[in-house]
């Protein structure tokens, strides 16, 4: 049965102040040293002219929590469908007009390994895609004068109808490989007299899921900017408070909603929430795409994603089309994923979990007492190299909220202006607090795992793991949020013994991405560990190419194992789903 023909089958009848400057005790009264030799010389070098599109006035001007859609402007609650923004309105700095955005150099000698029956040929412009008239002025627009590797190889399978597991670096261009054969797929599938007038339920064509509010809102502007007058409707969900206790203006998004909407972009659990009042059927869905696949798929949302894709009325795969895109993609996942395709395309770009190497990684043996004044040390370094500036923001990891907090509290009182963010700032904070990081009115933003992922914020210089992850895929998720789009950037992570279970697999990942390991590291890799590990096992083996666990062994559901990378720790990065009862607060992964 054609996707069509399920569709009409499955149709109703009726169709943050600067305060005094700290100065650390042991430089009181001494002059600072020189740094010649600093690694922040290099960060962010202009490449020719990088910047996206992406206006940053208006990212994230959300409404309130759990709203849909485009948020307040001048205080009026503006229809998420409105997609007249003029591109001219945007704003897009006058260094980058020309450059194409990207340093595609850097790209150059990254291989590519695919793997499936017929995979049909990589392009090397857009302009080889039959992308449509509409699409192609906004990629025009978008300054996207050629696509990355990823999106060169990606787009074409999509548009060949095939299904797609898609693993590519961090930054490497990944939301528009997914959102341009959408686009051009809703553009020629468009159904509008099929969505019953009067009713009360959305029917979307296309359907983008994501871990995070924040994430679902920066792939619903890109896909607005992609579908500018393309005629394709793009809407957005995400969480953050029950419907029925956001008022009026809910409800007025839903109706906006049953008027057809093309794409849809949500968050999990929101979206069972709208499923289950029958505001949104999936009945139409031609296209799921899945960001973050990995992590959706991991213990913490796979229930919620199970019950989309498996048990609500979604057309089963080889009737829809699938596509599951991450930077890292362990095994495991591969597995559990491949019940959502069918006979699908592995396409993996750089090696699957890999870092980028336009990230230069420092590891630094930081004793847990002295982390406070080592990264206050770090920072008076920067501003003394002057890269403690609006154009090089500093991204503090840590591992919880509470420690997100105090660090951000002790930082802002000891001169460093900084904000954060966490899974327990209601959705107006977490907001505010990227608006005043990517503006730089904050150039420091202490944040939990919450923005490791697939956040695209302009600028980000320097990553710091204050705290280690306990998994070294959210490790690569974290310092991906520098070094993106071809841009180099700096990642400093402070070891400490905790950490020791750690070690081998950021050794591994280090080595692949040719960085200079300190020794004292590889002897913590060598010393015998309980819960970490190396990445081999869960890549399935060193050797490039394979990657697709398909090649290792039969995807046999009573073989699968699951290692919960979360077990033990105190992080918000518990999701929502993994918190099976009691009064514990979900965590801000929604
Ligand atoms: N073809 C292109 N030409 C110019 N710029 C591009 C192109 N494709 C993507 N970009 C820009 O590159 C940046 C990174 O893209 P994107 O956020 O899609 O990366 P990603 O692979 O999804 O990263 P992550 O793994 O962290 O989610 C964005 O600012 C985007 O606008």
């Amino acid at each position: 049965m054609s996707w069509a023909d399920a569709v009409k089958d499955a149709m109703p009848v009726s169709s943050r102040p600067t305060r005094p400057s700290y100065v650390p005790p042991h430089l009181r009264n001494t002059s600072r040293p020189s740094h010649d030799s600093s690694p922040f010389s290099s960060l962010n070098e202009p490449s020719p002219g990088f910047r996206s599109i992406r206006s940053r006035s208006r990212e994230f001007e959300k409404p309130g929590r759990g709203q849909w859609g485009n948020g307040r402007r001048g205080g009026r609650e503006s229809n998420p469908f409105d997609v007249t923004e003029k591109f001219a309105e945007l704003e897009i700095d006058e260094e980058e007009k020309g450059s194409g955005g990207i340093n595609f150099d850097a790209y150059d000698d990254i291989p590519v390994d695919t793997s499936g029956s017929n995979v049909p040929p990589p392009v090397n412009t857009f302009a080889e895609i039959d992308l449509g008239d509409g699409l192609n002025e906004n990629i025009r627009r978008c300054n996207y004068v050629k696509p990355t590797p990823v999106q060169r190889h990606a787009i074409p399978i999509v548009i060949a109808g095939r299904d797609l597991m898609a693993c590519a670096q961090t930054g490497s261009g990944k939301t528009a490989a997914f959102c341009f054969p959408i686009i051009r797929g809703v553009m020629s599938n468009q159904l509008p007299k099929l969505t019953p007038c009067g009713a009360r339920t959305a029917y979307p064509l296309a359907l983008i899921l994501s871990p995070t509010r924040e994430l679902s809102c920066q792939i619903y502007e890109e896909a607005k900017k992609f579908s500018f007058q393309t005629g394709v409707k793009v809407a957005v969900a995400y969480g953050g408070a029950p419907i029925n206790q956001q008022g009026f203006s809910i409800h007025q998004k839903l109706r906006d909603l049953e008027r057809g909407v093309g794409i849809l972009v949500a968050t999990p659990g929101r979206l069972v929430d709208l499923i289950e009042r029958a505001r949104v059927s999936l009945r139409m869905i031609k296209y799921l795409a899945l960001d973050e696949a990995d992590r959706m798929l991991d213990m913490g949302f796979e229930p919620q994603i199970r019950k989309i894709v498996e048990q609500m009325d979604m057309p089963p795969p080889g009737v829809r089309q699938t596509m599951l895109f991450s930077a890292t993609f362990p095994n495991e996942i591969q597995r559990l994923a491949s019940d959502f395709l069918s006979n699908y395309i592995f396409l993996a770009v750089g090696r699957v979990g890999s870092s980028t190497d336009l990230i230069t990684q420092r590891v630094e043996f930081v004793q847990d007492m002295d982390k406070r004044s080592h990264l206050m040390d770090i920072l008076h370094d920067q501003i003394q190299n002057g890269t403690h500036t609006k154009q090089a923001l500093t991204l503090v990891f840590v591992e919880t909220k509470r420690g997100a907090d105090a660090l951000e509290h002790w930082l802002s009182m000891n001169g460093f202006p900084s904000t954060a963010i966490h899974g327990d700032k209601v959705q107006m904070e977490r907001e505010r607090a990227l608006r005043s990081f990517k503006s730089g009115t904050t150039p420091i933003m202490v944040a939990t795992d919450v923005a490791a992922r697939g956040l695209d914020i302009p600028h980000v210089a320097h990553v710091i793991n204050f705290d280690l992850p306990k998994d070294i895929d959210d490790y690569v998720h974290r310092i991906g949020r520098t070094g993106r789009a071809g841009k180099c950037g700096l990642a400093t992570a402070f070891f400490s013994e905790g950490n020791q279970p750690l070690a081998k697999a950021l050794v591994e990942l280090m080595h692949e991405a040719n960085q200079e390991v300190p020794p004292w590291l590889g002897q913590y890799a060598e010393r015998p560990s309980y819960g970490g590990g190396g990445r081999s096992h869960r890549y399935g083996g060193g050797k490039f190419g394979g990657k697709d666990f398909r090649r290792d062994a039969p995807s046999r559901r009573e073989n699968y194992y699951y290692s919960d990378p979360y077990a033990g720790a105190a992080t918000d990065a518990v999701p929502y789903a993994s918190v099976p009862h009691g009064p514990i607060v979900p965590s801000g992964w929604d």
